[in-house]
């Protein structure tokens, strides 16, 4: 499954990270799924119970699946893409320090935004400015603006 076949998707938070109030949790969540529903026409409406499209959840090393976290630094999060059931999820490993805007520690949005572009069927980029190259780097989440090799990428997917 190269893509959603539907521009309206659902996501739930399961639990929360110690690291951040449930608000700003909340926040950085919804702004970076607004990243990607600014350039296409994906619609996300979020969901308290039953199953999401996007399953989104904090944990530790083994946690469900056959990815099973590293402790600190490293890995600091997957996706999966697009399908049903565990496709489009999105996990966060716990033992990361998460924060809302600070350096002292990993900035949620911009490590959610970079999970749900894989959520959303991209996978990494070569280009190093691109929120889907594969390593993190801080950058203010109330100046962001995505790259533009990331809104081809996802244009030539929903575009
Ligand atoms: C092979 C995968 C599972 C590595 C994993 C990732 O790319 N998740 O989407 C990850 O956590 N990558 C690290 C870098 C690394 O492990 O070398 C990362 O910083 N990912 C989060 C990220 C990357 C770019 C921009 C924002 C956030
Ligand atoms: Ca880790
Ligand atoms: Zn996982
Ligand atoms: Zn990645």
């Amino acid at each position: 499954n190269l893509k959603w076949q539907k521009n309206s998707l659902t996501y739930r938070i399961e639990n929360y990270t110690p690291d951040m109030s449930v608000s700003e949790v909340d926040d950085s969540i919804e702004k970076a799924l607004q990243v990607w529903a600014k350039v296409t026409p994906l619609r996300f409406t979020r969901i308290y119970s039953g199953t999401a499209d996007i399953m989104i959840s904090f944990g530790t090393r083994e946690h469900g699946d056959y990815y099973p976290f590293d402790g600190p630094d490293g890995t600091l999060a997957h996706a999966f893409a697009p399908s049903p059931g565990i496709g489009g999820d999105a996990h966060f490993d716990d033992d990361e320090t998460f924060t809302y805007r600070s350096n002292a520690g990993y900035i949620l949005f911009m490590v959610a935004a970079h999970e749900f572009g894989h959520s959303l069927g991209l996978s990494h980029s070569t280009d190093p400015g691109a929120l889907m190259y594969p390593v993190y780097s801080s950058r203010d989440p109330d100046t962001f603006v995505l790259p533009r090799d990331d809104v081809n990428g996802i244009q030539s997917l929903y575009g």
